[in-house]
């Protein structure tokens, strides 16, 4: 799709590496010859697939939780002790379980503010401060969600991804001091690892609701990143680009 060198030798972290869209990203960002570093939580999981990621180029996994700091850190110090530097940061790692908004515990917001804001924000700082704003380049690239008519369903998420939504306009000023540049993929409904997540008849006849009348392909996650973090994007910064077939636009895609 991309010419074969465009990403080599740049030094990337996958959050969320091990499955779905984040081992898709893994893989392609390989393909462009890049170095990899994986991270997550369940150790075996990531290990199994770092081994694998390991036959397209260098993969190495880092096992943490994106939710606790020193653990973040830890991954930090790892990658600086590897390979010295970190070009482009994905925070793909995140979730959240359906539930109506008057059914969700306080234990249940937290988990999912914590994962997917939280967590996010640990990263960036942590991963711009020890590599970004030292280097004086970088690029992030978050991965959130479609909220675009909120999120019904899954409050919870939609406040989260809403959060990061803006930490990237915010960041993509304040740090482009330091050359860093920072940018969002907002997927509607991947055909990936996560969907399993979700109780069939949630998803049963989903597709007719989408106006491209499918669901999407981590492939093509992967590909738009791959696009975001390469130089055919280095003016692009502060976007979040929607990549849902059109369902932020037309269709009541959820029973609540
Ligand atoms: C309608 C739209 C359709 C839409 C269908 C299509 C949507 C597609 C769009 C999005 C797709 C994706 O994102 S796919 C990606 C999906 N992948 C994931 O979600 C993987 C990561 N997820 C997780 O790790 C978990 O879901 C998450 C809760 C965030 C973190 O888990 P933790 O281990 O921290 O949480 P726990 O300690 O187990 O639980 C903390 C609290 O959360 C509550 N909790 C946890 N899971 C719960 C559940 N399934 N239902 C109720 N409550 C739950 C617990 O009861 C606890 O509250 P108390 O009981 O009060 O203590
Ligand atoms: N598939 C879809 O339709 C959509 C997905 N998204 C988002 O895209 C991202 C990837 O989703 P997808 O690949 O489908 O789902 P998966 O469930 O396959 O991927 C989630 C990944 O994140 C990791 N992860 C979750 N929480 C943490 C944490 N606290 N710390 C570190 N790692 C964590 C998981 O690994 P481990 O369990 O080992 O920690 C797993 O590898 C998620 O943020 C998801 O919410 C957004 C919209 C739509």
């Amino acid at each position: 799709m991309f010419i074969k060198d465009l990403l080599k030798d740049k030094v990337i972290l996958v959050t969320g590496g091990r499955s779905g869209i984040g081992y898709q990203i893994a893989r392609s960002c390989l393909l462009y010859g890049a170095v990899v570093y994986i991270t997550s939580r369940k150790e075996e999981k990531l290990k199994a697939a770092a081994k694998k990621l390991k036959e397209l180029g260098p993969c190495y996994a880092i096992a943490g939780d994106i939710r606790a700091v020193e653990q973040v850190q830890n991954v930090a110090e790892h990658i600086k002790a590897l390979s010295g530097r970190l070009d482009i940061l994905v925070n793909n790692a995140g979730g959240q379980f359906p539930a109506p908004a008057q059914d969700i515990s306080p234990n249940g917001w937290n988990a999912v503010i914590n994962n997917n804001l939280n967590g996010t924000w640990y990263m960036t700082q942590i991963m711009a401060k020890e590599f970004f704003i030292p280097q004086q380049s970088g690029s992030i690239i978050n991965i959130i969600a479609n909220m675009f008519r909120g999120f019904p369903g899954m409050v919870h998420t939609g406040a989260a991804r809403a959060g990061v939504d803006n930490i990237t306009k915010t960041l993509a000023v304040e740090w482009s001091r330091f050359n860093i540049r920072i940018n969002a993929i907002a997927p509607g409904i991947i055909q990936s690892t996560g969907l399993e997540q979700y109780p069939p008849e949630l998803l049963k006849d989903v597709s007719d609701r989408i106006p491209l009348k499918r669901l999407g392909t981590t492939k093509e996650v992967a590909d738009l990143a791959v696009f975001l973090m390469s130089p055919m994007a280095n003016f692009i910064t502060g976007e979040t680009i929607y990549i849902d077939g059109g369902q932020r636009l037309w269709g009541d895609v959820f029973e609540f």
